[in-house]
């Protein structure tokens, strides 16, 4: 059966008949409202229109002549249609679990997974695409490759240059625009709204090839971060403070965040003033302050706006949710009064960042999750740094992103930093271990570069910034260039 359009526009009335194609007023994950909504969940009732769908989605792979060696299907409503597809031609299935368990064997992937193997993933409807990245994210975790995704419907709202550019391609079965047409022809919605929703997925494209780009969007090898900070900064789900960090970066042509790691408020001050136009964000440890005053906080703050840069709070938060929530909040420092930006440890458990973001979300902040860290013998390691994650994309209106030695996560919205930096890869006596901008940002894929003794122990402190920020952002401009891999 050859996948004619004849077949198509049956389908498609038949995808309409069964109430999948919804017209209205709709929200979609991103918190767009939308005059049109795919809801294929529906499916499940109809096993015949089922059936020819998982049929459609089967020839295309076959069409294309894709190879692979398990399918995976985007939980959940994509679920049956991988488990038809793969009953009928018998192959090899994979389930992602979209929570682990915390019994058993705690697997987030069902299946047999060899290091390697290649991963058909299998979506029932694309917006952004960032579903079946976030699936993508897994599977990669688990050691494994995925190239390709079949999707049922595409809403041609930038899902598929999206995914091209994290190197996979998508191979879209119905198209917006097809759909639009066929309902429109066979009478089933009039030229008003067939032309609504036509100009409102036009004006809501969520990804932008890069301007001047001749090159049309091709499936490169997987890379994590492969958009520049511009164009993150303009994702749907990105959190405002990221944004606004990405923005910064972006203008200040700096990915450098300096570790001011000094004792005492006068010289953090004079610090902050020097290095401020070289840098995105000025890291703190507020405790190691002599002398610390309300008045400091307040000076540092003006500093920040004059400068444009953020305030990061190294407070590596650890305990109980209510715990942290005063130490955030109260006592000599009340850090939320005056940080943009404060991290976590995460083995308290969520616990720790519902503590904090019942105090931090409303006043606009953001919490970075330690996932590695840069010292020698850290027992971040494994199953620790997937914990992170599921903790972040859990609180995601909060938490905004990772300390780390080099990206894992695969939403373009999180951003990854990096400390442990020097312009030469070493160490020092108690354990810390540094690596450099290039390494860093270039091959680990990282996002910031936090330098501390690089820059306070050198004889020309700005001097010293400015070679880091200019290392650090030729290794970004490196990454971004057509030929790097
Ligand atoms: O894993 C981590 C987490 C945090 N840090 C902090 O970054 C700076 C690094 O200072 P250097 O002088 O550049 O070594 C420091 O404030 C640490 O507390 C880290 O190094 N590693």
């Amino acid at each position: 059966m050859a996948m004619d359009d004849t077949n198509l526009d049956s389908i498609i009335l038949k995808l309409h008949d069964a109430d999948a194609v919804k017209f209205g007023e709709y929200k979609l994950k991103s918190g767009i409202m939308t005059p049109i909504y795919i809801d294929l969940r529906v499916l499940v009732s109809h096993p015949a229109l089922m059936n020819q769908v998982a049929s459609l989605m089967y020839q295309r792979v076959q069409e294309e002549g894709l190879q692979f060696d398990s399918v995976c299907g985007v939980p959940y409503t994509a679920l049956p249609l991988a488990t038809i597809i793969c009953s009928r031609h018998e192959l090899p299935m994979l389930i992602r679990r979209k929570e682990a368990k915390d019994y058993g064997t705690k697997r987030v992937v069902e299946g047999l997974i060899r290091e390697g193997d290649l991963c058909l993933i299998i979506e029932d409807t694309v917006t952004t695409g960032s579903s079946i990245l976030e699936t993508a994210e897994v599977l990669y975790k688990e050691g494994l490759k995925v190239t390709d995704a079949i999707v049922l419907m595409d809403r041609e709202q930038g899902g598929l240059p999206m995914l091209a550019s994290q190197g996979i391609k998508l191979h879209p079965i119905i198209s917006m625009f097809k759909l639009l047409n066929v309902l429109q022809a066979a009478e089933r919605i009039d030229a008003q709204t067939a032309q609504k929703v036509r100009k409102f997925i036009k004006e809501t494209n969520t990804f932008r090839v890069k301007e001047n780009s001749t090159e049309p969007p091709v499936a490169k090898k997987p890379c994590l971060v492969k958009l520049s900070y511009a164009e993150r900064a303009g994702l749907p789900n990105v959190h405002p403070l990221a944004s606004k960090l990405l923005k910064i970066m972006e203008d200040k042509k700096s990915n450098l965040c300096v570790s001011a790691d000094v004792t005492n408020c006068e010289e953090l001050l004079q610090l902050a003033d020097s290095v401020g136009p070289k840098i995105c964000m000025l890291k703190t440890h507020v405790d190691i302050l002599k002398d610390y005053t309300e008045g400091f906080s307040q000076k540092l703050q003006v500093l920040a706006e004059k400068h444009d840069f953020l305030i990061f709070e190294d407070r590596k938060f650890a305990d109980i949710g209510n715990t942290v929530k005063q130490q955030y909040e109260g006592g000599l420092y009340q850090i939320s009064s005056w940080a943009d930006i404060v991290n976590a440890h995460v083995v308290p458990g969520p616990g720790v960042v519902k503590g904090l973001s019942s105090v931090g979300k409303a006043l606009g902040r953001g919490c970075l999750l330690i996932a590695e860290m840069s010292s020698q013998g850290s027992l971040a390691t494994g199953n620790y740094r997937q914990a992170a994650v599921k903790m972040a994309e859990e609180d995601s209106d909060f938490v905004f992103g990772f300390i780390c030695g080099s990206a894992f996560s695969m939403r373009p919205e999180f951003i990854h930093m990096t400390p442990g930096v020097q312009l030469e890869a070493g160490g020092d006596v108690l354990g810390q271990q540094y690596t450099t901008p290039e390494e860093v940002i270039y091959n680990k894929g990282s996002d910031v570069i936090i330098v501390g003794r690089g820059v306070l122990e050198a004889a020309d402190r700005l001097k010293a910034a400015e070679l880091y920020r200019r290392s650090g952002w030729d290794a970004y401009t490196k990454r971004l260039s057509p030929n790097s891999n």
